[in-house]
């Protein structure tokens, strides 16, 4: 058969025409399309994902219509969403990818009828008129991870497919949250209810300009081909579920929120209605400096009275969701519910942890344990009714994610998870956790349930454990301490922690921060508020209080190690199980705590961070520095009254170190 060059010779007539009737290789039956253009059509099944069929509809005529209402309802809705204030009508809003005009419907919803007064005369012809209102808004409602997939990698510069399926994105300029950017507007009402002042994360802005912001952000999205809005909920506690519409410019933005917010059932979806709070993300448009209150390009505001947020000049998706943390912990504690920033999860037998720490010290580390059901990584209600998760998904930190050490993060890791930041090879699309080239703050942000033993719905009983966690850098906070209520108040007040800033170029000192409830950042009222209803549930329920280190051991940061992870779940196994309630405990120095003297796995050695010191001097300064440092941090508290109970307040106030 080989020609004579060695090539194999061109087939110059159909097989079909041989003879021997053999090697057919036309038997399949021919497609069923004409065109190309109809054999595309083929490809994808028909379905209304956001718009479903109730099933058992009495006639196919009565389904039709009443999904076409469904639909201008929910056209309108987003429209409403995206109304400029001043020109007082929405955009005309039309559904589905404008790169695939002709294939959507092109049923575009009415602009939204002004609903109070009218200045112009409506037939007047008028000035008024912009560009902005002949165009239609294309709106990608709630589209799927496969459909967000492909327009981030069609159109957002960044985005690419990982070696085990995730989506890769990169976040901009900001790779954390812009805390200084964020700004509350102070009404009447928040300036009563809100804590405000020297400490308090709520930055106040007025009425005026938070419209101004809105009106640059929905200007902003409207001027786009196509916005996403996802419709969501926040909180598993179906008494307090609460509906999110979020509206934003990037697939990144929409999977994001996909992932971190409860996703709605077909039939929720149905039903969903208005939202009670509304995200415009604007965070590839700056904010405008000359705007009073504005001290940068970037603006993160919080209207509670109109229950919306406009974020301007920041892409970080973390925005987003600690910023709805924030409603939440306004809106809860209103109900008589807690708000915490805590992973849970539960035991086989029903035993609930919670687990407080500042960013990077375990929260989702340990929460997501392959012995447990997890609950929720990093955001939670406690009310009468037990736990309940606020959020439908997790984010990880992925810096020197380890496959042996974190397995369930790792196999999270796949198609539908969104990876922030990182660094992959070229070729292979393999990332290599190590690198921090974009940033350190690196992050995977995926749906629970990619989490095998996740506890679906994310509700459980109330707490048995109230683990604090704080990543010591000092080295001498003990791996494990058992506190007392007053002691657990004491430490849920102060929210300390202390990492190491920029680990390049040599030895650094360590940073203590002190974060009120473990999350000031995101607190609206005043911290005592938050911890009066933790000291009350806890003693309530019967929860005991932990303090667990793990940051650095043998020395602090540049001298010793950070505690070995394997450690810290031991010590983690150990308070779950009981065994620790029953351990002999002995007091330490200074700051007075309970320290075990065995535990199961641990080497004893370890327990009282005095022995893993070789400068026994050093470990003394430096133990009480930091306890200048606790001391100092809580000066601001001593003036304020927890709860009715004034003795609670002095022996919280005693629980703190002793020197
Ligand atoms: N002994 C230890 N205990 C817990 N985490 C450890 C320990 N040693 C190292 N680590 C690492 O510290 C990091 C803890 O980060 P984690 O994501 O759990 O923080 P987080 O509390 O959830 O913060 P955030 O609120 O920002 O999400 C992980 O990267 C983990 O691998
Ligand atoms: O909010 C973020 O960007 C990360 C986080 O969980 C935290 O800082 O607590
Ligand atoms: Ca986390
Ligand atoms: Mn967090």
């Amino acid at each position: 058969m080989a020609a004579p060059n060695g090539l194999a010779r061109i087939e110059t007539h159909g097989r079909k025409k041989h003879e021997n009737g053999v090697c057919h290789d036309d038997s399949a039956a021919p497609v069923r399309a004409q065109t190309i253009d109809e054999l595309h059509s083929l490809q994808r099944k028909r379905s209304a994902p956001t718009t479903p069929i109730k099933d058992g509809a009495a006639s196919p005529f009565a389904a039709a219509l009443s999904e076409e209402e469904r639909h201008r309802q929910q056209l309108q809705s987003i429209s409403a969403s995206l109304a400029s204030l001043t020109r007082e009508t929405g955009p005309k809003v039309v559904k589905g990818d404008p790169a695939r005009k002709g294939e959507a419907a092109a049923k575009g919803a009415p602009p939204t009828p002004q609903k109070h007064h009218q200045h112009h005369h409506p037939a007047a012809p008028t000035i008024a008129v912009s560009d902005s209102s002949l165009k239609f808004t294309h709106v990608l409602y709630n589209l799927s991870p496969a459909e967000l997939y492909e327009q981030a990698i069609k159109y957002e510069k960044g985005s690419f497919i990982t070696s085990t399926g995730a989506l890769a994105t990169l976040s901009g300029a900001k790779t954390g949250r812009s805390p200084r950017d964020k700004r509350v507007v102070k009404d009447e009402a928040a300036a009563q209810e809100l804590w405000w002042g020297k400490g308090s994360p709520n930055i106040e802005m007025d009425e005026h300009t938070f419209l101004t912001n809105r009106e640059r952000a929905v200007d902003y999205l409207n001027s786009l081909d196509k916005v996403f809005v996802n419709d969501q909920f926040l909180n598993w506690d179906p008494e307090n579920r609460i509906k999110v519409r979020i509206i934003s410019a990037r697939a990144y933005h929409s999977l994001f929120m996909h992932n971190m917010c409860i996703r709605p059932t077909d039939e929720e979806l149905e039903s969903f209605g208005t939202p009670d709070f509304t995200i415009y993300n604007a965070g590839q448009f700056p904010c405008n400096r000359y705007t009073h209150y504005m001290t940068s390009s970037t603006s993160v505001d919080i209207n509670l009275a109109r229950r919306e947020m406009v974020i301007l000049g920041t892409q970080y998706a973390g925005e987003m969701k600690k910023g709805l943390f924030g409603v939440m912990h306004y809106l809860m504690p209103r109900r008589g519910i807690l708000s915490l920033h805590s992973g849970c999860n539960m035991g086989k037998d029903g035993d609930v942890a919670l687990f407080f720490g500042l960013s990077g010290t375990g929260k989702t580390t340990l929460s997501t344990d392959h012995n447990r059901l997890l609950i929720g990584d990093d955001e939670h209600c406690w009310s009468d009714n037990g736990v309940s998760n606020i959020e439908g998904g997790c984010y990880a930190k992925c810096i020197d994610l380890s496959q042996e050490k974190e397995p369930d993060i790792w196999n999270a890791i796949k198609f539908g998870t969104v990876l922030e930041n990182v660094v992959f090879d070229e070729h292979t699309r393999e990332v290599d956790y190590t690198d921090k080239s974009v940033t350190e703050n690196t992050r995977a942000a995926y749906p629970i349930e990619y989490i095998p033993n996740a506890k679906i719905p994310c509700v459980g009983p109330h707490p048995k454990n109230v683990i604090l966690l704080a990543c010591d850098a000092f080295g001498v906070l003990p791996p494990v301490s058992k506190l007392n209520l007053a002691q657990t108040m004491y430490h849920f007040i102060s929210g300390y922690t202390a990492l190491v800033a920029g680990t390049e170029d040599g030895i650094k000192e360590p940073q203590a921060t002190f974060s009120a409830c473990f999350g000031a950042a995101f607190i609206m009222l005043h911290p005592t508020k938050y911890a009066a209803m933790l000291a009350e549930k806890m003693q309530k329920y019967g929860a005991t209080g932990w303090l667990v280190n793990t940051g650095w051991s043998g020395g602090r940061y540049g001298v010793g190690k950070r505690i070995r992870l394997p450690y810290t779940r031991k010590i983690i196994d150990a308070i779950h199980s009981g065994e620790l309630l029953t351990a002999n405990y002995k007091k330490t120095e200074v700051f007075g705590l309970e320290i075990p003297t065995e535990i199961d796995g641990v080497p004893s050695e370890i327990l009282d961070p005095i022995n893993t010191w070789t400068d026994k001097a050093a470990y003394k300064e430096t133990l009480l520095r930091l306890a200048g440092l606790f001391k100092k941090n809580f000066e601001v508290f001593a003036s304020y009254k927890i709860g009715d109970d004034s003795s609670l307040t002095d022996e919280i106030l005693a629980a703190g170190p002793n020197f």
